[in-house]
């Protein structure tokens, strides 16, 4: 009792400072200690009976665990955390959670009508802040920190928990994994290939497209899908053969290839890994480096596969790649451009791009679709089988197409038995697929700002039928019509009516566009000429003014020559070619300067500082002469060697 008196006398002012002073360390110092030892035991403990994981951002059990963790309860009761409409997560799914701002009681049509974008909020765990969460039976110590790589930031998950073995853990990243699949079945992930560091960089989770809103010949879609599902399958079969399998997509623009691969993503559950190999800094090794990282099931997309080759993608560095029967009407600023285009640092080959294609590092079990507009274009070597297996030429809208498609715009009526309505064309041939179940403007109009009347199912087929009469061949592309449609999305009656006028302003509109590309190709074309031309008479004149020049220095420095020549040596000639740029000294003395200066073949501006014989008796007769030296031009190169 007595010592703790003595302790608490600083306090009660009973005792000297000096001794009070000594105590207050003292008690200071006591507690410190106590504070650490209790640290490192509770750490001991940590150590002795928690299990530890960590999960990195690079890597999708974080994304597991980040879509998991948003969805916990127990965020109802944290203190701390994050709220984020941005994503969650490396892929980026943003899920609506428990405790997130969600306006549930928001009408969507208030929300569409008036423009803005409904978003959620998600809450996540927040950054350096431990948060602790009960899971069957366990509590989980859970920390999410940032640490630094070489490129950039990467957030990591650590997760401690009491256990005797990692079973919980397993469980934990199992579930996980399952719900996350569960919500992101309706979503095609994009990853795109980035050549600043040779990896992929996730593009966003798009919508999946349902197969029924591409409208193609009968049987295409069929085919390609039961192809790809085939392939899938078949691991086993292809024991031995390389396990990939390639489609190359070619066709008019707006057809519906980069639609269909997106459409078929989404169908085989497959994320899409997309390639520009006309991208700045690719090269045979960025190329190489890039396939190495694919996943074992995915689609590798390279659009645009004809541009790589206009931009100077070749078998061997010197040729362009592009076969000589091209038709490209390039002029020459488009060879100057691509020219120029070429410095960008990309130096892929058509080798380098087979070897990626083929290579051991080619990723197994992928499907590879390939899109060009001008397979003509194309090396043989890269669309043999093997590489493309399966080609698809996708031309202009049919009227089989037309009826298609307006019917997916339209959606009819059900009709009074309860059946669903029938989307095919009336028009399809017995035995055809009907393939516009869900079309594409059903999903939609619930949530429309607009409304369309609802037309029965005859009206519809009659109205779609009609459309497809006014529609011409394989001459408008299906963009073009699905811009005509959206454009009418209220109108289906009038929209009907007005296409014979449309398609005549398109025809217009489109020989105008021809008129104005040839024109504007004309008018480069000529220009580059122009430019050539001109380039070509400045380099002449520069040459010219360049050798008068040089002419007029070396007869000016001849004159020289022969003056100083003068004084010494009266019997001294001294000629000059101006023209020509060459001159030559002709000397009557049988000096040794002289034979040198005959010499064929040396140099016109070659000085040679001589004092011939009779320089040297003429000084040595007249001593008051101060000059010693007499600098002779030597003659310039002559082609006859006896001169
Ligand atoms: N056959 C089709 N069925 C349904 N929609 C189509 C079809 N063709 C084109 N479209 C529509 O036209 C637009 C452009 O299509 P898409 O980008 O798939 O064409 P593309 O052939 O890949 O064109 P490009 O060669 O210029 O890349 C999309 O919005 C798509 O919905």
């Amino acid at each position: 009792m007595d010592t703790f008196k003595s302790l608490l006398s600083p306090f009660t002012g009973a005792s000297n400072p000096l001794q009070d002073t000594l105590k207050l360390v003292v008690v200071g110092g006591t507690i410190e200690t106590a504070r650490r030892v209790s640290v490192s035991a509770w750490n001991g403990f940590i150590d002795s009976f928690f299990l530890t994981a960590h999960f990195s951002q690079e890597d999708y059990p974080y994304d597991w665990l980040m879509h998991w963790l948003s969805k916990q309860p127990a965020w109802g009761r944290s203190r701390e955390f994050d709220i984020t409409t941005r994503s969650v997560s490396r892929s980026g799914i943003t899920q609506s959670t428990t405790g997130d701002l969600e306006d549930e009681e928001g009408d969507d049509d208030e929300v569409m009508l008036s423009g803005r974008k409904k978003r959620r909020v998600a809450i996540v765990p927040s950054l350096d802040t431990t948060h602790t969460i009960y899971y069957k039976g366990h509590w989980l110590r859970i920390t999410r920190t940032k640490r630094f790589q070489d490129y950039g930031s990467y957030a990591e998950i650590k997760i401690c928990v009491v256990a005797r073995n990692n079973d919980i853990l397993k469980k934990l990243v199992l579930e996980a994994k399952r719900e996350y699949e569960k919500d992101a079945v309706h979503r095609v992930h994009i990853y795109m290939a980035d050549t600043t560091y040779g990896g992929w960089r996730w593009n966003g989770a798009r919508q999946k497209r349902p197969m029924s809103s591409i409208v193609l010949e009968p049987g295409v879609k069929d085919m390609i899908l039961a192809d790809c599902q085939d392939f899938l399958c078949s691991e086993e079969w292809y024991a031995g053969i390389p396990f990939r399998r390639g489609y190359l997509l070619h066709g008019v623009p707006g057809s519906g290839k980069t639609s269909l691969i997106h459409s078929l993503a989404g169908e085989l559950g497959l994320d899409i890994y997309v390639i520009s190999l006309s991208a700045k800094g690719m090269s045979d090794n960025m190329l190489a480096t890039l396939m190495g990282n694919i996943p074992s099931r995915c689609i590798l997309l390279l659009e645009d596969l004809d541009a790589a080759f206009t931009r100077g993608v070749s078998r061997d560095d010197t040729s362009t790649g592009a076969p000589s029967t091209s038709t490209s009407t390039s002029s020459s600023t488009s060879t100057a451009k691509t020219k120029d285009d070429s410095n960008d640092g990309s130096t892929l080959t058509l080798s380098g791009l087979l070897n990626s294609l083929d290579g051991v590092a080619a990723a197994e079990g992928r499907l590879l679709f390939a899109t060009t507009n001008h397979i003509e274009r194309l090396d043989p070597a890269l669309s043999r089988p093997g590489r493309m297996d399966v080609w698809v030429n996708f031309k202009h809208a049919s009227k089989w197409q037309a009826e298609g498609i307006f019917k997916c715009f339209f959606p009819a009526k059900p009709s009074s038995d309860g059946a669903a309505s029938p989307t095919a064309p009336t028009s399809a041939k017995p035995g055809d697929e009907t393939p516009f179940a869900e079309g594409l403007a059903e999903p939609k109009r619930k949530k429309a700002a607009h409304s369309a009347p609802v037309l029965s199912e005859e009206e519809i087929s009659s109205l779609a039928e009609r459309f497809a009469d006014a529609i011409p061949e394989d001459e408008l592309s299906v963009a073009a019509l699905q811009g005509y449609l959206l454009r009418n999305k209220t109108r289906p009656r009038e929209c009907v009516d007005e296409v014979a006028a449309w398609v005549v302003q398109e025809r217009e509109t489109r020989a105008k566009l021809k008129k104005e590309k040839e024109e504007r190709e004309a008018k480069e074309k000529k220009e580059a000429e122009e430019a050539e031309e001109k380039a070509k008479k400045d380099a002449e004149e520069k040459a010219k003014k360049e050798a008068e020049e040089k002419a007029k220095e070396v007869e000016e420095k001849t004159k020289e020559g022969a003056v100083s020549t003068s004084e010494f040596s009266a019997a001294s000639e001294t000629s000059a070619d101006a023209n020509q740029g060459t001159f030559s000294v002709e000397s009557g003395g049988e000096t040794a300067s002289d034979q040198e200066c005959t010499k064929p073949g040396t140099d016109a501006d070659l000085e040679t500082s001589v004092i011939s014989d009779d320089e040297a008796s003429q000084s040595s007769d007249a001593q008051s002469q101060d000059v010693k030296e007499k600098w002779v031009a030597v003659k310039a190169h002559s082609p006859d060697p006896g001169v």
